[in-house]
């Protein structure tokens, strides 16, 4: 069993719990509710690399990385550092994340805001805009095709951005055969755990220049940024490298102004 089919599994089984004790009506009705989102494939085309920044406890790879008691004060310190679009782990087992951790940051910061989990199903899309959500990740390594293209229409049916994640160029095509907007590439691959910067190096050149391009992963500062705006990325998505520093929002705002340099190569 790989460590994404474990994590996989945890989530079913907390998936059956949920669905018991809130029914699909109740979290179509709170859907419904909801403010109305915001425009993240917008705020991650404007200006220059955008940061996503991630509110990460924990991770199968690392182990503990922080204790974040308060996720939406770090939340707002990301957003004072100049972040596009926070991104909040809801995954308990192995990121000891919350979907209460999503309301909070939701009650605290004014940017989209990226439900971070392993989705399988429809309930899951409506759980996410229930409780804040402007964007939701979609693991193409955990979809079949079917599903991956119907999660994507139902997420941007809510109003909401659909962040294809891939790791191979195979993911890649099925990313885009599902009609993603939004790619982000993982260094990280959720088989093996292991980190490979180049795999966004390969990926990227051959996306469409509409789609959205995200990498993800092994980001630790600005070099690692620039290295990837040198290949095309919109966008850095970066847990570990934010959540260990003093200072998050010096560490985000360090990013954003290697981003928006004018001397940050950026490919024609
Ligand atoms: O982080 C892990 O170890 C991990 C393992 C298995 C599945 C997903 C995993 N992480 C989710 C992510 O994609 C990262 O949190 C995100 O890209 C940020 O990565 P990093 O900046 O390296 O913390």
């Amino acid at each position: 069993m790989s460590v994404l089919d474990e994590i996989i599994a945890g989530v079913q089984e907390d998936l059956l719990v949920r669905q018991e004790q809130t029914p699909l009506e109740a979290v179509r009705d709170a859907a419904q509710a909801a403010k109305a989102p915001y425009d993240a494939y917008t705020a991650l085309r404007t200006g220059g690399v955008g940061v996503i920044a991630e509110v990460k406890r924990s991770s199968p790879s690392k182990g503990s990385l922080a204790d974040i008691p308060d996720p939406a004060a770090l939340a707002s310190e990301y957003a004072a550092g100049g972040a596009s679009v926070i991104s909040v782990l809801t995954e308990r087992h192995f990121f000891k994340g919350s979907l209460e951790d999503l309301d909070n940051v939701r009650a605290c910061v004014d940017i989209p805001i990226l439900r971070k989990d392993f989705i399988l199903t429809p309930y899951q899309v409506l759980e996410a805009r229930a409780h804040g959500a402007d964007m939701v990740l979609l693991i193409a390594a955990a979809l079949e095709q079917d599903a991956l293209e119907a999660l994507r229409e139902r997420i941007e049916s809510l109003g909401m951005t659909a962040l294809v994640e891939v790791h191979t160029e195979e993911e890649a095509d099925r990313a885009l055969a599902a009609g993603a907007k939004v790619i982000g590439v993982n260094a990280r691959n959720l088989k093996t755990l292991q980190v490979d910067r180049s795999v966004f190096e390969r990926i990227a050149p051959g996306l469409p220049r509409d789609v959205v391009k995200i990498a993800e992963s092994g980001v630790r500062d600005a070099r690692d940024l620039i290295r990837y705006a040198s290949v095309g990325a919109d966008a850095v998505l970066v847990g570990e490298g934010l959540v260990t520093k003093k200072s998050p929002r010096e560490a985000v705002s360090d990013l954003v102004t290697a981003g928006s340099h004018p001397a940050t190569p950026r490919p024609a």
